[in-house]
């Protein structure tokens, strides 16, 4: 027997969260639960506007229509994984899989890089209280590049034992990223575990790596239609997204191939709600258990959906509280 739903979900943002000069009021996606021999399996689909080339809309067409075929006796691992033009369905649908078929162990670590901002000082306080290994992320790119460098540069000065990790979305010319790294002293700089993109092109960013010693990381670059995961001097990570990649089989793929070229994966959000970075945790505890994920944006949301982030106090919208959009006879 088998049993399939489809919720749609809107979870109001906090004022002020702007993607790619778009401001972002709301987080829109669709949640499947599954239900086969017993066992639940639950995954989110929740494509991130200006990232993914799918709306909700096409992936929620694309789902009733996946798992009517999983309905009719279909193998959800392939019904997923022939969604690769529409990532968000595929990485959702392979997830309910997983857990379907008990594949997505349980265990979730909650540690993952904060996200700098807001008041400095009590951003210092929560830094300096990581326990272990401190390590956080910066975006940069926003403003002046000058005024970034010198950010960067004070965090790292009033933090002895922190380690960075920057990310520019690609936003600097070479003039503006050499900016930023004239305002990073030398010996502060290898304490940058890597700076996400820094230039508007691969190359520049490659040149920045050279001129600076500063190591970049690999995140758009990922999704460009072509892309090779390839070891190149100067190159520490590549970052995968996996609601904007695709199957839990594609990110494994991605995953084996960075760490054989001595490359580390660092699992990161597209935003998705509480339950959908639930699974992401779990994921990088499973499949990249030495790099830290990159999953702090919760507290972007002013909801947690179905499962609870261990610690956040958000209030938690449960199953019968979700519009249901499909369900198997
Ligand atoms: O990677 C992280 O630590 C958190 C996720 C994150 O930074 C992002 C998620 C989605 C869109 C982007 O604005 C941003 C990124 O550029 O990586
Ligand atoms: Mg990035």
């Amino acid at each position: 027997m088998r049993r399939a739903t489809v919720y749609r979900y809107s979870l109001p943002m906090e004022a002020g969260v702007v993607l790619r000069n778009q401001r972002l009021k709301t987080r829109d996606g669709l949640l499947v639960s599954l239900w086969q021999d017993e066992k639940t399996g639950w995954g989110e689909i929740a494509p991130l506007p200006g990232f993914s080339a799918e709306d909700v809309t096409q992936a929620q067409e694309a789902v009733k229509h996946g798992l009517s075929q999983w309905m009719q006796g279909a193998s959800l691992t392939a019904v997923a994984s022939a969604f690769s033009a529409l990532p968000s369905v595929a990485f959702g649908l392979s997830c309910a899989d997983a857990e379907l078929r008990g594949e997505l162990p349980d265990v979730l670590s909650t540690r993952c890089a904060p996200l700098c901002h807001g008041d400095p000082n009590e951003l210092y306080a929560r830094l300096g209280a990581l326990p272990g290994d401190k390590l956080a992320k910066v975006k940069v790119g926003l403003y002046e590049s000058v005024g970034d460098g010198l950010n960067v540069s004070m965090l790292l000065e009033a933090l002895p034992d922190l380690r960075l990790r920057l990310d520019a979305n690609r936003s600097w010319t070479l003039a503006k990223s050499e900016g930023f790294a004239r305002h990073v002293a030398p010996e502060l700089r290898s304490r940058i575990v890597f700076i996400e993109e820094p230039c508007q092109t691969r190359e520049q960013s490659r040149e920045f790596a050279r001129a600076t010693g500063i190591a970049i990381a690999w995140d758009e670059s990922v999704r460009d239609a072509g892309f090779t995961v390839q070891a190149e001097t100067g190159l520490a990570a590549i970052i995968i997204k996996p609601t904007l990649t695709g199957s839990l089989n594609r990110c494994r793929q991605l995953i084996s191939q960075a760490h054989a070229a001595g490359l580390e994966a660092v699992i990161s959000s597209s935003i998705e709600s509480s339950l959908g970075l639930t699974q992401l945790a779990r994921i990088a505890q499973w499949l990249t258990p030495d790099a830290v994920p990159g999953l702090d944006t919760l507290d972007l949301m002013q909801a947690q959906l179905i499962r609870r982030w261990p610690d956040s106090v958000l209030p938690v919208i449960a199953e019968p509280d979700l519009e249901v959009v499909w369900q198997s006879q």
